[in-house]
This record gives C-alpha cells, structure tokens and sequence, in this order.
C-alpha cells in the first residue's frame, strides 16, 4: 500500500540528516513495527507518511499514487495518533470526539455515528462524559485512538500509543491494534517495546540514525541475528578459558557466574563443553540459540533500545 523511495529528510537546524535515503514498502492490511532507540527518526518518518511536512528528498507512493495526490483524493484516509495528546483537557471525551469530527468535514449524522463508533471501539461508554484532562494516562491514551478512528481511515500511523499506560490498557490498546488490523486498516507502528512489536507486528523495520538496518517479517530478522550460548556456571570462568574463549568468540557477563557468547554455531557446542570440563566447571544452566529481536538490536545498533 505504501511504497518509501529513498526519503531523506534534515531539519534546518540540524547537522546530520534525521532520515537517510529510507527505502520500506508496507503491504495492505499489515500491521507494520517501526523499532528504534531516541532519535531514530521514527516520528520524522510517520510525519512524512502523514504529510505533516515534505520530503525533501525521495518519494512516498500510496496505492500507487504520489502521498499528495492520495491525500487530496481521500484526505481522512490516513490519520496520524500522536505521541502526545491531542485533545483539549478541558472538554469531555464526547465534546473532543465531536470537535475533531467537525474537524475532518464529517455532516451531523456522520459526526454522530463515527463517534458513537468510535467511543465503542475504544471502550469509553462510561467516561464519556468526563473531562480529557481527568482521565487516566491509559484512557487518555484510548481518547487519542478514538480521535485517531474519527475518519474511518484505511492507513492508521501510530506513534508510541501505549507509552506511560497501565498493564490493563495497554493490553486493551494492543488488542485493539490487532482488531484494526483484522478489520482490514493498514497500521504503522512505532515502539520501543520490542515484546510488544514481536507480539503484534507482521512485520518490523529496524531504524537507527535515519537509516534501515533490517527490515522483513519477524522471522527474517531474527535470522540476521547470531546465534548465542547462555552460560551459568558454579563458579567464575577461569582467566586462561576466558582468553581461549574470547579468541573466537564475543564473550559479555550477564550477572554472578552468567556468561554469554556470540556467535556460537552448534558445531561449537561439543568443544565448549569440553572446554568447561577440562576447567572442571559444571553448567547450571545453558540456553544456545537465536538471539531475540532486544539483542539483534543491539548487535545491529550497539546500542540499547532505551539508551
Ligand atoms: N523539529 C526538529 N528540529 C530539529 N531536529 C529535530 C526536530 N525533530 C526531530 N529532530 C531530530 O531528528 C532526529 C530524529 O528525530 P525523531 O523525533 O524523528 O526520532 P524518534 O525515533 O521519533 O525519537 P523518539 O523515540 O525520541 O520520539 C533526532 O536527532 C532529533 O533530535
């Protein structure tokens, strides 16, 4: 459904570029992870996809057509749901539903109905009435998905939604994605969360300096990672095994007596285990296998996700 040529985008007062030549197609009906740290260049991508400010270089295609020349054709088909709130504190959710529905030229009766749809949808029968500004973070959160419905939209961008939400909503909110994307909407989706993404994502894009460092289904990313050897052992790795150790293999501390290595192919394993033998060191426990998308990001980015 979208198809993202080669974006680059620097803001003027900017030294490097937010978004370096990034190249991603989103098929119909997906709901697609964007992944990365501060900075990335999250927002500034799903702002150009919105058409909240141009690309300056490079090109977005929606269903074929140029992002402006879908937008003037059906201007409520893509929404954007902020990172922060964008309601007015001061009216009730029924009052802000109404308002942004004007907003987007709905007549009456679609005002009405897109709203009642709307507050249904995100569950807010029982504080409809209620001011914005008193909600809870993760009613306040379900408020600017409603909002974000109002147009009924094919192309939904969401940008962090479950920030700073209770564990109950934020399960809420993550079903609700899955249910639009069933329902047939396209979703982007930007996180930090990578438990949420592996759960709900069909497919994800890592992002870091405005740059793809992978992208594909959950499944291709994780094969870009290493595999790796979780050790836990009774005792501390002795210096001359850790040095054999260190000469083919990545070897970090994870706490008392943990150690992991990277890359470890299975044909490895046999000589490892000789290896703790030889030093008369017994496992406690051992995990080898593929890495998780937390530590293909931080292999990819040698960074981690909330630095
Ligand atoms: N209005 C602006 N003016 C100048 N630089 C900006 C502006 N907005 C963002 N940037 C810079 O562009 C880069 C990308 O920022 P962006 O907000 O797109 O990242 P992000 O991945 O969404 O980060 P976060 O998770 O913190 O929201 C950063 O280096 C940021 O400092």
């Amino acid at each position: 459904m979208i198809a993202i040529e080669r974006i680059s985008h620097r803001y003027r007062s900017a030294s490097t570029a937010a978004l370096d030549a990034i190249t991603l197609d989103v098929g119909r009906g997906s709901l697609f992870g964007l992944l990365g740290p501060n900075g990335a260049g999250k927002t500034t991508l799903i702002s150009l996809i919105a058409g909240l400010i141009a690309p300056q270089q490079g090109q977005i295609r929606v269903s074929a057509q140029t992002l402006s020349d879908f937008r003037r054709a059906r201007p409520n088909a893509i929404a954007l749901v902020p990172q922060d709130y964008a309601f007015y504190p001061m009216l009730t959710v029924t009052e802000n539903l109404a308002f942004f529905a004007g907003v987007q030229g709905l007549d009456r009766h679609q005002q009405k109905a897109r709203s009642s749809e709307a507050i249904r949808f995100a569950r807010l029968e029982s504080v409809a009435r209620q001011l914005a500004g008193e909600l809870s973070g993760g009613l306040r959160r379900r408020l600017n998905l409603a909002i974000g419905l109002l147009g009924d939209p094919a192309l939904l961008l969401l940008d962090e939604p479950t920030v700073g939400v209770d564990p109950q909503s934020r399960h809420f909110l993550l079903d609700a994605i899955r249910d639009l994307r069933d329902a047939g909407k396209t979703v982007i989706y930007t996180s930090h969360y990578m438990d949420e993404v592996e759960a709900i994502c069909d497919r994800i894009a890592i992002i870091d300096h405005g740059r793809v460092l992978a992208s594909g289904t959950l499944a291709e990313v994780l094969g870009a990672g290493e595999s790796q050897l979780l050790l836990r052992l009774d005792r501390d790795l002795p210096q001359p095994l850790l040095k054999r150790w260190e000469a083919a293999h990545t070897v970090t501390t994870q706490g008392a007596n943990s150690i992991c290595l990277t890359p470890v192919p299975a044909a490895a394993l046999p000589q490892i285990l000789r290896d703790l033998a030889a030093h008369g060191l017994t496992p406690l426990a051992l995990n080898h296998g593929q890495q998780n998308l937390e530590q293909v990001f931080m292999h990819l980015t040698r960074r981690s996700l909330r630095d």
